[in-house]
């Protein structure tokens, strides 16, 4: 658990962490692969990660969960990432959209799992107010055919789950698609997260809180990066 002071100090310390650990993969492997949440908290962690001096174009970058919408759509998260992420050193990463126009969400997820055969390195992962990561949330209808899918990306529908907004069909990584990943980091800001996290990490079931699964699912321990 790495709590800072500020924002500011939150912002750079989870960009360093985030591209130390690709500055290592890179030494090792011909591609890194980072997989990272959307949300309104962690644009300006990618900022900051943007400028990091790394082999960009050896980096692929995909999504943990993106919202049925559009790319260009401005509540999408691949806009999130595009806005905040792919600017400066890193327009060079290569990036994979979920969603595109004229493909079903069924094709969608089909592609997403595709990309997915190339395990994830580095998953970014982030947590709503309801407890939710991805877009796996609590009570979800389809919850348990999520938490037990072998595939690394299933279809979401969040219809009665206030967390989810009017963001009711969605695409969302799986314990299965957590797993493999060497390195899992939760970005959270606020002193009403900080006290859902104490809940979170209280107990151990994921239908609860579906954040359980960033420390439940085997594998990599869970990084969390929280300031007030
Ligand atoms: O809808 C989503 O919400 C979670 C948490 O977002 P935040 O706004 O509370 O930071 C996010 O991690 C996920 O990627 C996104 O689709």
């Amino acid at each position: 658990m790495h709590s800072y002071e500020s924002q500011m100090q939150w912002t750079w310390g989870a960009a360093v962490a985030i591209s130390s650990v690709l500055a290592r993969d890179l030494q090792h492997k011909p591609r890194a692969r980072l997989l990272l949440s959307g949300g309104s908290t962690p644009a300006p962690v990618y900022a900051a990660l943007s400028k990091a001096p790394l082999d960009w174009d050896r980096v692929d970058i995909a999504l943990v969960d993106e919202r049925w919408l559009l790319p260009d759509d401005p509540d999408s998260n691949s806009r999130l990432v595009r806005e905040s992420l792919l600017q400066n050193n890193a327009t060079k990463a290569r990036f994979e959209n979920i969603t595109r126009p004229g493909r079903s969400i069924e094709e969608a997820v089909n592609t997403a799992n595709l990309h997915a055969q190339a395990p994830p390195g580095v998953v970014v992962l982030g947590m709503g107010e309801d407890g939710h990561t991805a877009s796996l949330f609590p009570r979800m209808q389809g919850l348990d055919a999520a938490l037990e899918s072998r595939a690394a990306y299933v279809s979401a529908d969040a219809t009665g789950c206030p967390g989810a907004g009017k963001f009711l069909r969605r695409i969302s990584l799986t314990p299965a698609g957590l797993a493999p990943a060497h390195t899992r980091l939760l970005l959270i800001r606020g002193e009403s997260k900080r006290k859902l996290l104490d809940r979170v990490l209280d107990g151990n079931d994921p239908h609860e809180y579906p954040a359980r699964i960033a420390f439940l699912t085997p594998g990599a321990t869970l990084d969390i990066h929280w300031c007030p």
